[in-house]
């Protein structure tokens, strides 16, 4: 028999968007990465640097304000987006050191 507690229908549908959400980030941030990646290849050829802080201080800017339009915490817009730049950043740098180490 089922001994878990019931759960309540409206917890359920909750649930099931959470869960629709959370596929959406998955493949809008899959899409992201998918141009970064490009972006990292563009700038190891170009002998540009893997960081660029005046784009980041404008994201950073615009983000909070969305982020307050949209009643989310500016902090935490502001902190999801450092965690993704500096991921991005990594592959970066990566991206030059391969280049770099093809070109010998
Ligand atoms: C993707 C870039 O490289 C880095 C990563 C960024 C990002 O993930 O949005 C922004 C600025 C750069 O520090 C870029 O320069 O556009």
């Amino acid at each position: 028999m089922d001994q878990s507690p019931p759960v309540l229908p409206e917890l359920k549908n909750l649930r099931d968007s959470i869960d629709n959400i959370d596929a959406a980030i998955i493949h809008m941030l899959a899409e992201r990465f998918r141009c970064t990646q490009r972006v990292g290849v563009l700038k190891a050829e170009h002998k540009l640097p893997p960081a660029d802080p005046a784009r980041e201080t404008r994201q950073v800017a615009r983000l909070r304000e969305l982020a307050s339009t949209a009643q989310l915490d500016p902090d935490f817009a502001e902190k999801y987006l450092a965690f993704v730049v500096r991921e991005v950043i990594r592959y970066h740098e990566a991206a030059a050191r391969e280049l770099s180490e093809k070109a010998g």
